[in-house]
C-alpha cells in the first residue's frame, strides 16, 4: 500500500545518494562504467556478473532492490570482480586491488553509518511480503 511505496523511494533516494557520492570520489573512477569489451575482449568469459556504479544506478530507477541487502548483493560484484580479474602482481592489478578493497570498505561504512536498522528491517518485511 502506500506507506510500502514511501518506504521503497525513501530507499531508492537513500541507494541513490550512496552511489553519487562513490561516483564523485576519484579513486573509483575505473568502477563508475562497464569495463569495455572492446579494450578488454576476454573480460565476459571470465566474469559472469560485471557489475558497476551506473548499472546500480539503473538498476535502482528500475525499482529492483527492495532491500539494502540486494543492492549489497550488487554492489559487492564491482570489487568483487576487480579483485578476480586483476589477480597479478604487477603494479596495474596492485592498485586495481586497493581501490576495489577501498571502495568495499567505504560502502560497508557508509551503510552503518547511515542505515537505519529499523528501516532496513521495514524493507525486508516489504520483500517478505511479495
Ligand atoms: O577490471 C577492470 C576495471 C578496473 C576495475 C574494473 N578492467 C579490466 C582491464 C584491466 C586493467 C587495465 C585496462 O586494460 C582496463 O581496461 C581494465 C579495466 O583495467
Amino acid at each position: 500500500e502506500e506507506q510500502e511505496e514511501d518506504v521503497l523511494r525513501e530507499l531508492r533516494l537513500f541507494l541513490r545518494n550512496v552511489i553519487e557520492r562513490l561516483s564523485l570520489d576519484r579513486r573509483f573512477k575505473a568502477f563508475t562504467k562497464p569495463v569495455d569489451i572492446e579494450e578488454v575482449p576476454d573480460y565476459m568469459t571470465v566474469i559472469r556478473r560485471p557489475m558497476d556504479l551506473s548499472t546500480l544506478l539503473t538498476n535502482i530507477d528500475e525499482q529492483r532492490y527492495v532491500t539494502v541487502g540486494e543492492f549489497m548483493n550488487d554492489a559487492d560484484l564491482i570489487w568483487q570482480n576487480a579483485l578476480e580479474y586483476n589477480p597479478d602482481s604487477d603494479p596495474m592489478d596492485r592498485h586495481i586491488r586497493h581501490r576495489a578493497c577501498a571502495l568495499k570498505d567505504t560502502v560497508r561504512a557508509m551503510i552503518r553509518d547511515e542505515l537505519d536498522e529499523d528501516f532496513e528491517r521495514v524493507c525486508e518485511d516489504v520483500r517478505e511480503s511479495r
